[in-house]
Parts: C-alpha cells; sequence; structure tokens
C-alpha cells in the first residue's frame, strides 16, 4: 500500500546510497534527505518525519550524537529512528538501540531486508498514531479529552512563559442541563452534548485552536494568540453559536433553548504563571456568569479581574 503521507527522512553522507534507499523507499513513503548530522537535526525538526533512517559515521557529527539531540527534544523525541551503518558489531548496535533506536540495520544491506523492516516500523507507527488519537478524543462528543486538554494546556501555558503573546482559556458549561436531562431524558441530554461539540468544533478552526470535553456538560477551549479584545468577540461568538443551534429546552429558567455560560481568563506572557491559577480563575468566572444569570460569559484577566459587557440575549 503506498502510504504517500508518511514521511521517511534519509541520513547518509554517501550520495549512492542515498540514491538507492530512495529507490528502495519512495513506494512506501514520502522521501527526504540529509548529508550530515546537523541538517539531519534541522530537517528532522522542521519536518517531522515519521521515521529516519540514520547512517552512524559521517564526517561532522555521528549518527548516535543526532538521535541523542532528537531524543531530547519534546518535539521530536517520538520520531522513530532505524540505524543503517557499516559499524557491524555488537557494542554498537547495543549502543544504538540504548540510545533509542527502533532497528538496526548492517551496511552493505540486503535491499529486501531494508524494505520489510521499514514497511513493518511505518505499519507500527501507523498503528502507534491512531491509538494516540483514540486515546485523547472523547468518545461521545468526537472533541478532544481531558487527558489531551492536560497537555496541551502545559504546552501553551509554557510557550507563553517564554514569548509575548497572550492565551485564552475558557470553561463553558451548559445551563440547567439537569434538567434537560431529567425532562427529555438521557438520550437526548447526549445528543445535546454531541450538538455543543459540533458547533464549538466549526467555530475554532485555526490549527492551534483547541477545544476539549473536561467532564460531564463542560467544555473547555484554549485560543493562543487571543488578546482580550479578541477574546471578548470570540465569547460573543460561542454564547450567540449555542443559541444558534436552537436545541429546544423548555426546563430552562433562562431561555427557551440551550444556553450555555462560560468563565474565561486571558492569560498573559508571564513567568510565573501556572496551569492550576488559570483553571481556578476560570471557574471562578463561571460561577459568576452563572450566579449573573447564565446564558453569557464572564472574561477577566489573570491578576486583573474586569467585568465586560455580555452577549446579547437573542433567545
Ligand atoms: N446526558 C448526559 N448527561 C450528563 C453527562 N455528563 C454529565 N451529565 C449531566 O449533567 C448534569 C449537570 O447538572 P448540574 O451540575 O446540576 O448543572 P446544571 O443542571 O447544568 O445547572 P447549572 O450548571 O447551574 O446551570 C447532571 O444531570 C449530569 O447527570 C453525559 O455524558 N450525558
Amino acid at each position: 500500500m503506498k502510504t504517500v503521507e508518511q514521511i521517511i527522512l534519509i541520513v547518509d553522507d554517501d550520495k549512492a546510497n542515498r540514491k538507492m534507499l530512495k529507490e528502495l523507499l519512495q513506494e512506501q513513503a514520502k522521501i527526504i534527505f540529509a548529508k550530515n548530522g546537523k541538517q539531519a537535526k534541522e530537517l528532522a525538526k522542521k519536518h517531522l518525519p515519521d521515521l529516519i533512517l540514520l547512517d552512524v559515521v559521517m564526517p561532522d557529527i555521528s549518527g548516535f550524537e543526532v538521535i541523542d539531540t532528537l531524543k531530547n527534544n519534546d518535539k521530536t523525541m517520538n520520531i522513530s529512528v532505524i540505524f543503517i551503518t557499516g559499524l557491524a558489531n555488537d557494542d554498537d548496535e547495543e549502543r544504538g538501540f540504548n540510545l533509542g533506536g527502533c532497528d538496526y540495520i548492517y551496511k552493505p544491506f540486503k535491499p529486501n531486508i531494508v524494505i520489510a523492516r521499514v514497511m513493518m516500523h511505518l505499519e507500527l507507527i501507523r498503528q502507534r498514531k491512531m491509538l494516540d488519537e483514540i486515546a485523547h478524543i472523547d468518545a461521545l462528543t468526537g472533541v478532544n479529552n481531558r487527558r489531551k486538554m492536560d497537555l496541551v494546556l502545559k504546552n501553551e501555558v509554557a510557550a507563553i512563559k517564554y514569548k509575548h503573546s497572550n492565551l485564552l482559556v475558557a470553561i463553558l458549561d451548559i445551563d440547567y442541563f439537569k434538567q434537560y436531562n431529567d425532562g427529555y431524558g438521557h438520550g437526548a441530554g447526549d445528543v445535546a452534548l454531541r450538538q455543543v461539540g459540533q458547533a464549538l468544533r466549526e467555530i475554532f478552526v485555526r490549527p492551534r485552536d483547541f477545544v476539549a470535553r473536561y467532564g460531564g456538560e463542560e467544555f473547555v477551549i484554549v485560543l493562543p494568540d487571543c488578546d482580550k479584545a479578541s477574546a471578548t468577540i470570540m465569547l460573543s461568538n460561542i454564547v450567540q453559536a449555542i443559541q444558534d443551534k436552537k436545541i429546544k429546552h423548555q426546563y430552562s429558567s433562562v431561555s427557551p433553548q440551550l444556553t450555555v455560560s462560560v468563565g474565561a481568563v486571558v492569560v498573559q506572557s508571564s513567568p510565573s504563571v501556572a496551569v492550576a491559577d488559570i483553571m481556578k480563575k476560570a471557574d471562578d468566572l463561571l460561577y459568576q456568569a452563572k450566579n449573573d444569570g447564565r446564558n453569557q460569559y464572564c472574561l477577566a484577566e489573570l491578576n486583573q479581574p474586569s467585568r465586560l459587557p455580555t452577549a446579547p440575549d437573542v433567545a
């Protein structure tokens, strides 16, 4: 099966080897090349290939040093690496595995063995990615789950410590959802949760915008590079978009349609900001939005609480 979406980085200082490996593997994946260790590190970071075929003895830095760097970097640590080398002895082979290599092929290599091993690893990588996706998706709504949210939030908060940018973190909670379940049944409640998840997925389409089901009838939204002005627009859109779904809720005290309340924090770039503080603040603001009548958002900047106008009720 041709798998063009997978990428193999071939690293070898010998042009003839690069050419031969390309001819063997171009049916299995997209091939990119590096002719030395320095270039290998750069291309691995830039393209995040699925698999690297890595020579060990090269004129600048060795393949062992390359893998050491890649395995110690959060972005590249999960890339699979197969050594393909003339260092055909047990000690070097053992060292390659200890450094995180997933296979070790001796040169001169046998073409059919290279193809078979690479295909096996590409299949393992595909399966690992699929499992990874399943492990991070909420089965009911199809949005990300709490586990993925914890990872993303940790990374995004770490990112704003070092660059001058803002992050919006919002907790969204469906209003009077217990009454919805009690009135229409748990099955209908599940359908409504899916509709809310779908509405949020339709709004947030930038690659780094993130929506997760936090638990129960709560969702979390994380928007990088979002200042207070943009946040007010996004939050109005969210409240409005849920109303626009026109999900009937005759048991709600706030509207004949299903509505949501949102607590949201714009986090400024700061070296001391902590995920727990952000979530606590967003939760307090959600509580405030509920107390102030529901079907609205409540927004503040971290350390500088301030109430902004809410979205109009068009129920
Ligand atoms: N159908 C369905 N209901 C759920 C799910 N998870 C949590 N719930 C329900 O969500 C409801 C949440 O109720 P409460 O926490 O009392 O909140 P609420 O009724 O929305 O009231 P406010 O938040 O104050 O507006 C409970 O009835 C839960 O059973 C789920 O996966 N499916």
